[in-house]
């Protein structure tokens, strides 16, 4: 089975379903539950660092199989996406079928607490596209296997606000490697899509005196981060991609690196919190390399969400120690570029080779 890339919320398409099983997950639990129309997908991945977290999204798929396939590519994700990041957490992600304008109201979503529960705590549900912090409340009140609550029930909140700092790391971290220098004083940098995590980000850039180009598909999007901050407004979306710009940030979709915007694009490099912005991973990551384009691995750059909402997990949340690991992302950032560049290849290679060295070294670790 073939899957396109309009039949999923975010993300790659084209990416055979046999192709993914290879991938070896730890376990993968269908859960229907008739009374409230609940039909759940939790896929763990990997469970050698610690217990699988990642969010649990609800999405109206048009066929049952785009489901599991979105539920074993972002699980696989997470395992990265924290094993890069340094945290000690697996990975996995829930996946819930459905519309959620008819579907989700409190009985959903203590059902779907439920079910996390039964798994024991192998699986830890966090917030992702359709859930909420606010959700979140009412699934915690049948399992102790969350995270990603609001600040008010001792969660850690709103995790936007490490992603855009993250971010921020990622994009400091590519100018030195382009630049010789961190700073982005004068530095034109375009950020796609000013939602939660490109308006901070939007701050961050405007307080170093970069030089903001924007654009959003909400006109009033742009106009309200226009009125606060000086930046110049891009209404025109393809456009976007050919402006002379230093440094490209995705924070709006998936799959925006592809063929035809690589052709277009004359950035030094890209850095950006949008999850799957290669839309074949092998395929652009080489492409970006051989264009001499430096592109920071999003699952790196956006890992500001996770690193907030892991220190929750384990124990009380303690904001400073998150918003330390976040920095920490500007190091990775360089050690990855500096790995890619000695070894020619693509950055999002040399992430997943650190992030694989340190599963089966903590693996080896348990065995000795
Ligand atoms: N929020 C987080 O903590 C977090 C963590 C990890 C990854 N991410 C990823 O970062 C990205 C941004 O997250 P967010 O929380 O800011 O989302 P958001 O929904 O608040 O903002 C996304 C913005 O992108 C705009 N957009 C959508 N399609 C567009 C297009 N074709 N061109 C230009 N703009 C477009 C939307 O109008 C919106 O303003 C997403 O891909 C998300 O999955 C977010």
């Amino acid at each position: 089975m073939k899957i396109t890339e309009s039949a999923l919320p975010q993300g790659q398409g084209n990416m055979p379903l046999e192709s993914i099983i290879t991938n070896k997950h730890e376990k993968v639990i269908y859960h229907y539950d008739e009374a409230t129309g609940l039909k759940a997908i939790v896929a763990i991945h990997n469970t050698i660092l610690g217990p699988g977290l990642g969010g649990a999204r609800i999405w109206d798929y048009t066929q049952e199989e785009h489901a599991l396939v979105d539920a074993l590519r972002l699980s696989k994700g997470m395992t990265y996406k924290s094993a890069v990041a340094g945290l000690d957490l697996g990975g996995a992600k829930a996946v819930i079928i459905g519309d959620v304008n008819k579907l989700k109201n409190e009985a959903y979503l203590r059902k779907y607490g439920q079910f996390v529960e039964s798994l024991h705590g192998s699986y830890i549900t966090a917030p992702d596209v359709n859930t909420t912090m606010y959700d979140m409340v009412h699934i915690a009140k049948e399992t102790k296997y969350i995270v990603g609550l609001p600040a008010v029930y001792q969660g850690s909140g709103d995790p936007s606000i490490l992603t855009a700092y993250g971010t921020y790391m990622g994009i400091k971290a590519v100018a030195q490697k382009a630049y010789g220098s961190d700073s982005l004083a004068g530095k034109k940098i375009g950020i796609q899509g000013v939602g939660k995590v490109g308006a901070m980000l939007v701050d961050y850039l405007s307080k170093e005196g970069a030089s903001i180009y924007i654009t959003d598909i909400l006109p009033g999007r742009l106009a309200a981060i226009a009125k606060e901050y000086n930046v110049q407004v891009v209404q025109d979306a393809e456009a976007f991609y050919e402006l002379d710009m230093d440094i490209y940030a995705p924070c709006a979709l998936g799959a925006t690196i592809n063929d035809q915007t690589i052709a277009k694009l004359k950035c030094q490099a890209i850095a950006g919190a949008a999850n799957n912005q290669l839309a074949d991973e092998h395929k652009h990551g080489r492409m970006l390399l051989e264009k001499g384009m430096i592109y920071a691995p999003d699952f790196l750059v956006n890992a500001g969400g996770v690193i907030n909402v892991h220190t929750e997990f384990y124990g009380n949340y303690n904001a400073e120690l998150a918003h330390q690991q976040v920095e920490n992302i500007y190091t990775t950032c360089l050690t990855i570029l500096q790995q890619s560049a000695q070894d020619n290849i693509p950055t999002q290679e040399a992430a997943i080779r650190l992030a694989e060295q340190r599963i089966q070294s903590v693996r080896n670790a348990r065995l000795a």
